[in-house]
C-alpha cells in the first residue's frame, strides 16, 4: 500500500505573519487544506499521515478540517523541532503495510495528482525518486564574503521538490542510519544519498511552489487566477 506523509509542522518563520503559513488563506481555502485535497482524491494514495505543529491543534481544527474531506485512513502526528524530525513522526507512525512512503510538504499546494502518481510509479522501479524542475538562472556558490567562489554548470542542477517517494525499507534505513550518525538533512532525498542509496531525479512542474516568503502568497493566487491549477 502507498502512504502520504504529509508535513506541516512548521512555524512559517519567513512568511512572518504570525501564524504558521499553511493556515492562510489562498482564495478562500487555507494552503494546507489545498495539499491535502490533492492526496485525498488521489487515487494512488491508501492511508495519509498529517504531521502538524506542536500548538496547531486549534488551527487545523478551525481552519483545515471543515474544509477537507477525509475518504481515507487519516493519522494526525505530533511534528518536531526540524523537517527531518516531523517527517520521522510521521514514517515512524505509517501502517505495518506500507510500501511506497511519498513525503510532501504541507507548503507545496499545487502538487497535481498526476505528478503524484507518476512518483510512485518511479519509485517502485528505482526505490528512491524526487521531483525537481531544471534550474532555469546561473547558480553561483558564493563565499561569506559575498566574492563568488565558483559557478557551477548550470546543464547539471536542479531545483529538488517534494513529493519525494521510497520503498519503505529504504526510506526508514536512511532515517535510522542518519538519526544513528547525526546526519541532518534539508530533504529526505539527502538522508537516501548519504546512506548510499542512487535517488532519481524525475520532471515535477514550475508551478509546484513551495510558499515561503510573502511573495510567494501573490504568485500562489496568481497561478489560482490564471486557471493554470485545476481543482482537484
Ligand atoms: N520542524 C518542521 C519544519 C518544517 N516542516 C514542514 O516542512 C515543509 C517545508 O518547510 P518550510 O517551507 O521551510 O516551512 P517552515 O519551516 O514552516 O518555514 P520557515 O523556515 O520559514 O520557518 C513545510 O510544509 C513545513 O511545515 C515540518 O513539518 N516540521
Ligand atoms: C524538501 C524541500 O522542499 C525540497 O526543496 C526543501 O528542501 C525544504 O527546505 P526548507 O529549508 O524546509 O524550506
Amino acid at each position: 500500500m502507498n502512504t502520504a506523509v504529509i508535513v506541516a509542522g512548521g512555524k512559517g518563520t519567513r512568511m512572518n505573519m504570525g501564524i504558521n503559513k499553511l493556515y492562510l488563506d489562498i482564495k478562500g481555502k487555507a494552503i494546507l487544506a489545498r495539499t491535502l485535497d490533492v492526496f485525498f482524491a488521489s487515487h494512488s494514495i491508501d492511508e495519509v499521515i498529517l504531521v502538524i505543529g506542536q500548538g496547531d491543534e486549534e488551527n487545523f481544527k478551525e481552519k483545515v478540517l471543515n474544509d477537507i474531506n477525509i475518504c481515507k485512513p487519516f493519522k494526525l502526528v505530533t511534528g518536531g523541532k526540524e523537517r527531518q524530525d516531523s517527517v520521522y513522526n510521521g514514517i515512524s507512525n505509517m501502517s505495518k503495510d506500507s510500501d511506497i512512503v511519498v513525503i510532501h510538504d504541507g507548503a507545496r499546494p499545487f502538487i497535481t495528482k498526476n505528478l503524484v502518481e507518476e512518483s510512485i510509479n518511479q519509485a517502485k522501479i528505482y526505490g528512491a525518486v524526487t521531483l525537481g524542475v531544471p534550474a532555469k538562472d546561473t547558480i553561483k556558490i558564493v563565499g561569506e564574503d559575498r566574492f563568488i567562489i565558483n559557478t557551477p554548470d548550470r546543464s547539471s542542477l536542479w531545483l529538488t521538490q517534494t513529493p519525494q517517494t521510497f520503498a519503505t525499507h529504504i526510506i526508514v534505513q536512511a532515517y535510522e542510519f542518519c538519526r544513528s550518525n547525526g546526519i541532518m538533512a534539508t530533504d529526505d532525498a539527502m538522508l537516501v544519498e548519504k546512506t548510499g542509496y542512487r535517488v532519481k531525479m524525475i520532471e515535477g512542474s514550475y508551478d509546484n511552489i513551495k510558499i515561503t516568503t510573502p511573495d510567494d502568497m501573490i504568485l500562489a493566487e496568481l497561478l489560482l487566477e490564471s486557471g493554470r491549477i485545476k481543482d482537484v
